[in-house]
């Protein structure tokens, strides 16, 4: 696979997914960087984006609710260039219906070379980054390139 450079924006898309069980921490990480958060355009699955709307004020685009098809709109946005970091607080703890579709969310977030957190410091740590409010160049799969081969 050969890889081109893609610019992103300061104001970053970020996508923001919890479990059930981390739905609480996820809240409590918003409120925490509320400030931040306002200056970037936030999207999530369904319940997470309701949650956290109503708990902080923030406002959050709602895709679907994960078991309904959240996570595969998730990974159809991050192939079409259209979200930016994912902070999804998976549960480590119980088995999901949908676990295929959660799954496929990361690996896509991975091919796609997507900042991903999974728990509140690795989520400190991404809007810490002096690159979370710069413009910054990041490696994704030239796909053109990919189907020219093909
Ligand atoms: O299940 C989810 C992610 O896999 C999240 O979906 P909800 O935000 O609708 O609960």
């Amino acid at each position: 696979m050969e890889f081109i450079s893609q610019p992103l924006p300061a104001r970053k898309r970020v996508a923001l997914v919890a479990h059930d069980n981390r739905k609480g921490a996820l809240i409590e990480w918003c409120s925490r960087h509320r400030q931040l958060l306002q200056r970037h355009q936030l999207l999530g699955t369904g319940t997470t984006g309701s949650k956290i709307e109503a708990a902080t004020g923030l406002q959050v685009e709602k895709l679907f609710s994960g078991p309904m098809g959240g996570d595969q709109q998730l990974g159809a946005k991050i192939c079409q260039g259209e979200i930016d970091l994912l902070i999804f607080f998976w549960d480590p703890f119980e088995p999901m219906p949908h676990d295929p579709d959660v799954k496929a969310l990361l690996r896509i977030a991975a091919v796609w070379n997507i900042p991903v957190a999974c728990n509140s410091s690795s989520a400190d740590m991404m809007v810490q980054s002096a690159l979370m409010e710069s413009a910054f160049e990041r490696e994704v799969p030239d796909y053109q390139g990919y189907l020219a081969g093909r």
